[in-house]
């Protein structure tokens, strides 16, 4: 099965590509099924493939570089033609659950500043209500432990992230809390009612933020648009 989900999470990623045109500037998001997307992204700069991209986590930005992609930053780029991320949870209307690896944040500031986002994933990932995932929310680390409180009056129970035996921090040097809720009815509302609490930084619904979303599994990739009616 593992295996199998790689060749998926290949499978989309390549067909990712074809959206790929000479000359943009992209938003490379994070995570196993964007490696491929950058391994192929990489080969037809190669060939000739003029594109730039902005990471959006260090993990990306190492494989970008060790692929031969050029990248650039938000000094230099107002907005990305095309933004290729990754995913934990799809639901139905495109709302997403992403943050899985930690760098939620750049993520969304890469996916809000791009004219189109592309979801990229195995066929795992679509839902039909998000939730499973426990979500993850970028906090504060002073007094980290108040807003958990008013994170789990919500109705969830959170952990604190750690990683390799140590609490993870973010690269905004912030704490993650994965907050395990029994299901996400309403994300738009849920995500608006978390950026109010003092504490919290981010939440990791991406709500209203993505145009497309590619799925593959044993019948091979799936485009589906928001506007289902340009679905190939
Ligand atoms: O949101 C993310 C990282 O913060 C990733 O996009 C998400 O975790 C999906 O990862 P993968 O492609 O490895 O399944």
């Amino acid at each position: 099965m593992v295996e199998n989900q790689d060749l998926y999470k290949k499978a989309a990623a390549e067909k990712a590509v074809e959206y790929v045109e000479d000359g943009m500037v992209l938003g490379l998001g994070s995570g196993t099924t964007v490696y491929w997307l950058l391994k192929r992204l990489g080969a037809l700069v190669d060939q000739g493939l003029n594109i730039k991209g902005i990471p959006s986590s260090l993990r990306t930005e190492g494989w970008a570089k060790e692929f031969g992609i050029p990248l650039t930053d938000f000094s230099e780029v107002e907005q990305l033609d095309l933004a290729i991320d990754g995913a934990d949870e799809i639901d139905p209307d495109f709302q997403l659950t992403k943050g899985g690896g930690g760098s939620l944040v750049r993520e969304k500031l890469v996916n809000a500043h791009a004219k189109q986002v592309i979801i990229i994933a195995d066929q795992s990932k679509m839902v039909a209500c998000l939730g499973s995932f426990a979500l993850p929310v970028e906090i504060v680390q002073f007094a980290w432990q108040r807003t958990v409180d008013k994170i789990e009056a919500f109705g969830a129970k959170s952990v604190l992230r750690v990683r390799d035996g140590e609490v993870f921090v973010s690269n905004n040097g912030n704490y993650i809390l994965d907050c395990a809720f029994e299901s996400i009815e309403d994300p738009k509302v849920l995500h608006n009612e978390l950026k109010l609490l003092l504490g919290v930084v981010e939440t990791g619904l991406f709500i209203d933020m993505t145009d497309r979303v590619i799925l593959a599994g044993p019948g091979g990739a799936q485009v589906i648009n928001k506007n289902e009616d340009d679905s190939v």
